[in-house]
């Protein structure tokens, strides 16, 4: 690989941006590659691969390059040389990168891949925590497929379209997929490429959807017809899946903490050719009250630490602290004794995380049941999927039904 000047110093830039003024990385990633419109497909796969592999990795290879934070200009080419040695990637002679001790690097790496917080890159706290909640051999085994880069995985919009007319379209626009057994509306990029510039993408034909997170809507067996709360919408990726399960019959309320959220949701529903959703903001009490008893289905991807999507977003290890966890895992809890008044008897609910620890997941359900508010409710069947045994995200989900 030869590399090139202004892509390295790019890439440069952006490890600043992320790592000394805490921007978040694809925040960083779209901005820098704004710079030059004149950089092709492949200068831009660069740019973002090599700043989200040098985030991933940023503790092994500070170590190796006696690097320290806040990271001057220099200590940043250090942390590059790391990554060129390790990839065997020739250095080539700029005097950013003069005197680079490749052999002491491979040295070092040899070392600290003895030890897991630093052959897998994470703080201290995380590597307790995760060892503590799911024990030695299956956090070993988790993180490390953590540090794997995600695929690319898309979500057939099947209100529009059906999967293999889909994977034609696709191919005939250069992108060619595979169908993957047990996630009926998903198809995986051979090739990490921009679908985003699509037509079919453009014309609302799929979303870009882990196929973890494919598993949560149908988890919910909602019907075309029904009133469908889903309650921590975000920016609308599981309510779209919702409004396809339902073909796009029924009611769907789509609610979130932040306006701004939901306004994207209804720019993708729109793309999507979704008809039945409405948002509504959670600005008081009230709007969760108005709702008291009246859903047949009831979705909460509740907010969480995303232990379980570090693939995706692997500047989380870095952002993540051990009180956050704390401060989310009372708010989920809170989010399961209020919302869920919002289901009628007879009606069922998923809790849904993108985390892999049962502190998050069904230790809140079982707390949750266990609660005055939870004796109405069974819980029907639930589902813990790891990252090392899946090979995409880890998520949780708990089907839950209100028989009282
Ligand atoms: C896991 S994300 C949702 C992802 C979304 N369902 C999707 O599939 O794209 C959790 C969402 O919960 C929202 N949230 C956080 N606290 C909340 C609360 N107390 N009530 C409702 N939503 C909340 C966050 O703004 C965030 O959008």
């Amino acid at each position: 690989m030869r590399l090139h000047r202004n892509l390295v110093f790019a890439v440069i830039d952006a490890l600043k941006m992320i790592f000394n003024d805490g921007e978040y990385a694809d925040k960083v990633i779209e901005k820098v590659l704004r710079h030059d419109k004149r950089w092709g497909a492949r200068d831009r796969a660069f740019i973002a691969e090599t700043t989200y592999d040098i985030v991933r990795w940023k503790r092994l290879y500070a170590e190796i390059a006696e690097a320290h934070e806040p990271f001057t200009r220099p200590h940043l080419f250090r942390l590059f040389a790391v990554w060129c040695v390790l990839r065997g990637i020739r250095i080539p002679d700029w005097k950013q990168l003069e005197g680079t001790p490749e052999r002491r690097i491979k040295g070092r790496f040899d070392e600290l891949s003895k030890i897991r917080k630093f052959r897998e890159s994470i703080p201290d706290w995380l590597d307790k925590l995760g060892e503590k909640a799911l024990g030695s051999k299956l956090w070993t085994e988790e993180i490390a497929a953590l540090n794997k880069q995600a695929e690319v995985i898309l979500r057939t919009n099947t209100i529009k379209i059906q999967k293999t007319k889909l994977q034609a379209l696709l191919a005939d626009e250069g992108i060619e997929t595979t169908t993957i057994q047990g996630y009926p509306d998903a198809l995986k990029l051979k090739e990490r490429k921009n679908v985003f510039t699509t037509q079919a993408f453009k014309d609302g034909l799929f979303e870009v959807q882990d196929a973890s997170s494919q598993l949560v809507a149908p988890f919910l067996e909602a019907k075309p017809g029904q009133r469908v709360v889903d309650a921590c919408a975000g920016a609308g990726g599981k309510t779209l899946h919702l409004a396809a399960q339902m073909e796009n019959k029924g009611q769907l309320i789509a609610m979130d903490l932040y306006e701004s959220k939901l306004k994207k949701l209804k720019i993708r529903a729109r793309r999507n050719g979704v008809h039945n959703v409405e948002t509504r903001a959670i600005d008081s009490t009230k709007v969760i009250k108005k709702l008291h008893n009246s859903a047949g289905r009831l979705l909460l991807d509740a907010p969480c630490s995303g232990l379980g999507v570090l693939k995706r977003n692997p500047d989380s290890k870095w952002k993540l602290e051990p009180e956050f966890v704390d401060r989310i895992m009372r708010v989920q809890q809170d989010i399961l004794q209020n919302y869920s008044k919002m289901l009628k008897t007879g009606g069922q609910m998923v809790y849904a995380t993108c985390s892999i620890l049962p502190q998050e997941n069904k230790e809140q359900v079982q707390r949750f049941l266990e609660s005055e508010n939870g004796h109405k409710f069974e819980l029907v069947k639930d589902q813990q999927i790891y990252a090392s045994t899946s090979g995409f995200d880890g998520f949780y989900m708990a089907l839950l039904a209100k028989s009282k």
